[in-house]
C-alpha cells in the first residue's frame, strides 16, 4: 500500500482520480470523515477546467483565467465548497441580480434586475421596462416564465425535446429568444435554445429565476481562479491530511481479488506507482472515465461516449485606457456575448483595462485563427463601447476550451450515470454525472459530495455533519448562512457594499 501522511493507520483508504472541483470535493469529504485519501491529478495543478495561468506577453506578467467563471446565489454547494477551502472572502456576490444588456445595433442599454418582491414579481418590473423587447414580446415572455413553473425538469419527456421547440410553442419570437432566453441560456447551459435539452433548461430557469428571488444573483471570484481552486484547495487538502499526487496520470483501475481496488499511475518517465485501496472515486471527464472503467462497472459504458462536448472561447483584450465602467455586461445584436473586466484579478500593470469576452457554445469560432477573431471582435467592441474607439490595444489573445463542458443536448439525461457503479467500491464524480445540473462548478461539487457519500456508506463511515447534506438539498430553498440575501436577511447581517450599478452607458 502507498505511504500516506494522514497518521490514521488502519483507517479505510480511498483514491480519488482527478483534481477538478469534483475530485477535490470528494477527497475533502472523505478525509473529513476519517478516510485516508490519496488524490491523483494528471496535471501539475489542481482545479481541472477552472484554472489560471501566467502569460508573459505584451503587458508583462499577466494572470489569466482560462475562462471567466461565474456562479449564482442558488449554487449552494459551490458556496459550501468555497467555505470549506477558506475562500468565501475571495468572491463577490451581487446584492441583487443586475445584468446590463447593451444592444450593439441600437446602442440602447437595458437592465435585467430584480426587485425586492416575491417570485415571480421580483422580475416583473424589469421585464416590463426591458427595452430590447416590444410590449407584446414582454407579455409573452412573462407568460412563458409562468408556464415554466409547471414543468418538471426530471420528467424524462422534457429531455426528448429542445428548449427552442418549447419556446416556439409559447409564442416566443426570434428576438425574444435572442434578447432573453439565449442571453441567459447560452451562458449557463453552453448551448443555444436550439441545441439544449428542455429538461436541463427548465432546471436552470426554474432554479435560477423562479425558486427564490435572490437565486440568480451573480457571483464571481475577485482573485484568479487558480488562487481558489489550486492554492486554497491544496492548502485545505493538506490540512485535512489528504496525500495529493500531481503529475500522476492514472492508467488503470482494477478490482483486487480481496474485494479491494488497485490503481496504477504514471508519475514521470518510467515511474509507476500502484495504490491499493478500499474505494475509488473516478472524478475525470466522461471520456477518460470510459477508458478507466473496469468491465461490468456500468450496464452500458458506451453511453458515456455518446455524451457530446461543447466549446467555450475566451477573447482577451488589454486596452491602454479604461473603456468599461462596469464589472460586466451582456451584448445583443453582436457576436459578442458577455464581457468582463479582468483588470483587478490579473495584476495588470502599466495602466489600461483588461477585458475578457466569454463566448459560449462557440462551435463555429473555436478553431478560427487569432487574426480572424481580432478582425471581428475589436470593431465589435468599438461598436459597443465608445471609449474603445480611440483606445490602443496593448495585447490581444485567445484561450480555447474545445471540450469545456458536456453538451446539454436532448437525450443527455439518459446518458449521465449516477455516482454509484455496479462495482462495489467504485464511484463516479464529475459535472457530467447525473446531478440534474448542467456542466457547472455547482454540478461538479454536488457530484463530488454524492460520490463521497456513496463511498462512505460502503465503508461504514458516517458523513461528517458539515459535509454538504444541506448544500445538496437546499438549492430549491432560500440559501442561508454565510452569503446572506438582502431580501431575507436583517440589515446588520448583510455583506457591506455590493456592486455599484450606476446608470448610463456601459
Ligand atoms: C472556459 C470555461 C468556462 C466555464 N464557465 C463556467 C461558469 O461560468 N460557471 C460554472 O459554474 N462553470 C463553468 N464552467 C464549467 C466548470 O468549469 C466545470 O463544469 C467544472 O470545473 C468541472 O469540474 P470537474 O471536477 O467535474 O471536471 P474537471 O475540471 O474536468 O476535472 C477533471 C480532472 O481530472 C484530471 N484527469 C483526467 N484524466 C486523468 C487521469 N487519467 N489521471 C489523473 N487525472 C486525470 C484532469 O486533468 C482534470 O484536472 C466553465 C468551463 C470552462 C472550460
Amino acid at each position: 500500500m502507498s505511504s500516506d501522511r494522514t497518521g490514521r493507520p488502519g483507517a479505510a483508504a480511498a483514491v480519488v482520480v482527478g483534481g477538478g472541483l469534483a475530485g477535490i470535493t470528494a477527497a475533502l469529504t472523505l478525509a473529513d470523515s476519517g478516510v485516508r485519501v490519496t488524490l491523483v491529478e494528471g496535471r501539475p495543478r489542481l482545479g481541472g477546467a477552472a484554472f489560471s495561468f501566467q502569460r508573459d506577453g505584451a503587458c508583462g506578467d499577466l494572470t489569466v483565467d482560462n475562462g471567466q467563471h461565474v456562479f449564482l446565489r442558488c449554487c449552494t454547494a459551490y458556496q459550501w465548497f468555497l467555505d470549506r477551502i477558506g475562500a468565501s472572502d475571495l468572491v463577490t456576490l451581487q446584492e441583487r441580480l443586475d445584468v446590463p444588456v447593451l444592444d450593439a445595433g441600437t446602442g440602447r442599454l437595458g437592465r435585467l434586475r430584480r426587485q425586492s418582491l416575491p417570485v415571480p414579481l421580483h422580475l416583473a418590473a424589469s421585464l416590463t421596462g426591458y427595452p430590447h423587447l416590444n410590449p407584446v414580446e414582454r407579455v409573452r415572455a412573462g407568460r412563458a416564465a409562468l408556464a415554466l413553473r409547471g414543468l418538471d425538469p426530471e420528467d424524462p419527456a422534457l429531455d426528448d425535446t429542445t428548449l427552442a421547440d418549447w419556446l416556439r410553442g409559447q409564442g416566443q419570437s426570434r428576438r425574444a429568444v435572442e434578447a432573453l432566453w439565449d442571453l441567459i441560456g447560452i451562458a449557463t447551459l453552453n448551448a443555444t435554445a436550439e441545441e439544449a435539452s428542455l429538461g436541463l433548461a427548465a432546471m436552470v430557469f426554474k432554479t435560477g429565476l423562479l425558486s427564490h428571488p435572490g437565486a440568480a444573483d451573480i457571483g464571481w471570484a475577485r482573485v484568479p481562479l487558480g488562487e481558489l481552486h489550486d492554492g486554497k484547495a491544496r492548502a485545505a487538502l493538506d490540512a485535512a491530511g489528504v496525500r495529493t499526487v500531481l503529475r500522476g496520470r492514472v492508467g488503470e483501475v482494477r478490482p483486487a481479488p480481496d474485494g479491494r481496488w488497485q490503481v496504477g499511475l504514471h508519475t514521470g518517465p518510467g515511474a509507476e506507482e500502484q495504490l491499493d485501496t478500499d474505494a475509488v472515486v473516478l472524478a475525470v471527464p466522461h471520456r477518460e472515465a470510459h477508458g478507466l472503467l473496469p468491465d461490468g462497472a456500468l450496464e452500458d459504458p458506451a453511453a458515456l461516449l455518446k455524451i457530446g462536448t461543447a466549446p467555450i472561447l475566451n477573447i482577451h483584450v488589454v486596452y491602454d485606457r479604461p473603456v468599461l465602467r462596469r464589472p460586466f455586461f451582456a451584448a445583443l445584436s453582436s457576436p459578442v456575448q458577455w464581457v468582463f473586466d479582468r483588470t483587478e484579478h490579473s495584476g495588470l500593470t502599466g495602466g489600461g483595462q483588461y477585458l475578457a469576452l466569454s463566448q459560449s457554445a462557440a462551435h463555429e469560432e473555436i478553431d478560427e485563427p487569432v487574426s480572424a477573431l481580432r478582425a471581428r471582435y475589436l470593431p465589435e467592441l468599438e461598436r459597443l463601447l465608445s471609449p474603445a474607439r480611440g483606445a490602443g490595444v496593448r495585447d490581444f489573445f485567445v484561450t480555447r476550451e474545445r471540450t469545456a463542458t458536456f453538451a446539454p443536448a436532448p437525450g443527455v439525461g439518459r446518458l449521465r450515470p449516477p455516482a454509484r457503479t455496479r462495482a462495489p467500491g467504485l464511484y463516479l464524480a464529475g459535472a457530467w454525472t447525473a446531478t440534474g445540473w448542467p456542466a457547472t462548478m455547482e454540478g461538479a461539487v454536488r457530484s463530488g459530495l454524492s460520490a463521497a457519500r456513496e463511498a462512505l456508506s460502503r465503508l461504514g463511515r458516517p458523513v461528517h455533519p458539515d459535509h454538504g447534506q444541506s448544500a445538496l438539498e437546499s438549492h430549491e430553498r432560500p440559501p442561508s448562512g454565510h452569503r446572506p440575501d438582502p431580501d431575507t436577511t436583517p440589515a446588520p447581517l448583510r455583506r457591506a457594499g455590493g456592486e455599484a450599478n450606476e446608470e448610463g452607458a456601459a
